[in-house]
C-alpha cells in the first residue's frame, strides 16, 4: 500500500447484550467505533440463527455511523431490499450462497448500499475475477462463520495479502475487512497483511470498557 490507509474498527454486535442493544450500539460508537457490524445468520447457510431487518431498523436511529450487514444466508437476494430499507449502508454476502453473484452485487448497489463479497477460510478467491468493478468491500473471514469468540485462523493473513495486491492492482477504492478472532494482540498483523477494516466482537463487547479496547487497537494500528 503506497499511503497509510484509513483504518476502521467495526464492533460486531453478535457479542453485545441484546436485552439493551440500543444502549450498546450508542456506547460503542461513543467509544470510537467507525461502523457497526451486523451479523445475519439463517440456520441454513450457517448453523446459527440471529437477527434480521427489524433489528437493523430498530438500532438505526441510535447511531450515525454506517451499519455493515454481513449476510450469512442462502438464498441472498430476497432479503437485500429489506435490509436497505431498514437502514443498512453496506451489505456483504458469501459468493457460494448466491445463484448469480453479479446480479446480487448489482441489487445491493441499486438499493443505494455499498456491496461486497465475503470469503470463508476455505473459499477460493476465484469468485473475484469478474466482479472487481462492482465491489466496494471484500471481507476475509479469519474464522469459519457462525459464532463469535472463536480463535483467529492465521492462514487468513496470506489471503488478506493476496486480496490487498488484487485491490491495489485494480486501482479501485475497495475496503478490505477482516472478521473473526480479532484482538488487540493480533490487529496489527492483520493490518500489516493489508486489511484496513477490522471486525471485533468478543474482544470489545466482552470487556467492561469499550473505549479502552478500541483505543488500544488504534494504538497497535498506529505502529503498523
Ligand atoms: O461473522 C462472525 C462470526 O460468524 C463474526 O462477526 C463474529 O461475530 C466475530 O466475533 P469475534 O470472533 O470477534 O468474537
Amino acid at each position: 500500500m503506497p499511503n497509510k490507509p484509513t483504518y476502521r474498527i467495526a464492533p460486531s454486535i453478535l457479542s453485545a447484550d441484546f436485552s439493551r442493544l440500543g444502549e450498546e450500539v450508542r456506547n460503542v460508537v461513543s467509544a470510537g467505533a467507525d461502523m457497526i457490524h451486523f451479523d445475519v445468520m439463517d440456520n441454513h447457510y450457517v448453523p446459527n440463527l440471529t437477527i434480521g431487518p427489524l433489528v437493523c431498523e430498530a438500532i438505526r436511529p441510535h447511531v450515525q455511523v454506517p451499519i455493515d450487514v454481513h449476510l450469512m444466508v442462502k438464498p441472498v437476494d430476497r432479503i437485500i431490499p429489506d435490509f436497505a430499507k431498514a437502514g443498512a449502508n453496506i451489505i456483504t454476502f458469501h459468493p457460494e450462497a448466491s445463484e448469480h453473484i453479479d446480479r446480487s452485487l448489482q441489487l445491493i448497489r441499486d438499493h443505494g448500499c455499498k456491496a461486497g463479497l465475503v470469503f470463508n477460510p476455505a473459499t477460493p478467491l476465484d469468485y473475484l475475477e469478474h466482479v472487481m468493478d462492482k465491489l466496494d468491500i471484500i471481507l476475509i473471514m479469519s474464522v469459519n462463520p457462525g459464532f463469535g469468540g472463536q480463535s483467529f485462523i492465521h492462514e487468513a493473513l496470506r489471503k488478506i495479502a493476496i486480496v490487498r495486491r488484487l485491490i491495489d492492482d485494480s486501482g479501485r477504492n475497495i475496503m478490505l475487512e477482516v472478521d473473526g478472532g480479532i484482538k488487540i494482540e493480533n490487529i496489527a498483523q492483520a493490518a500489516a497483511a493489508g486489511a484496513d477494516t477490522f471486525v471485533a466482537g468478543s474482544a470489545i463487547f466482552g470487556k467492561p470498557d469499550y473505549k479502552l479496547v478500541i483505543d488500544a487497537m488504534r494504538g497497535e494500528l498506529a505502529k503498523v
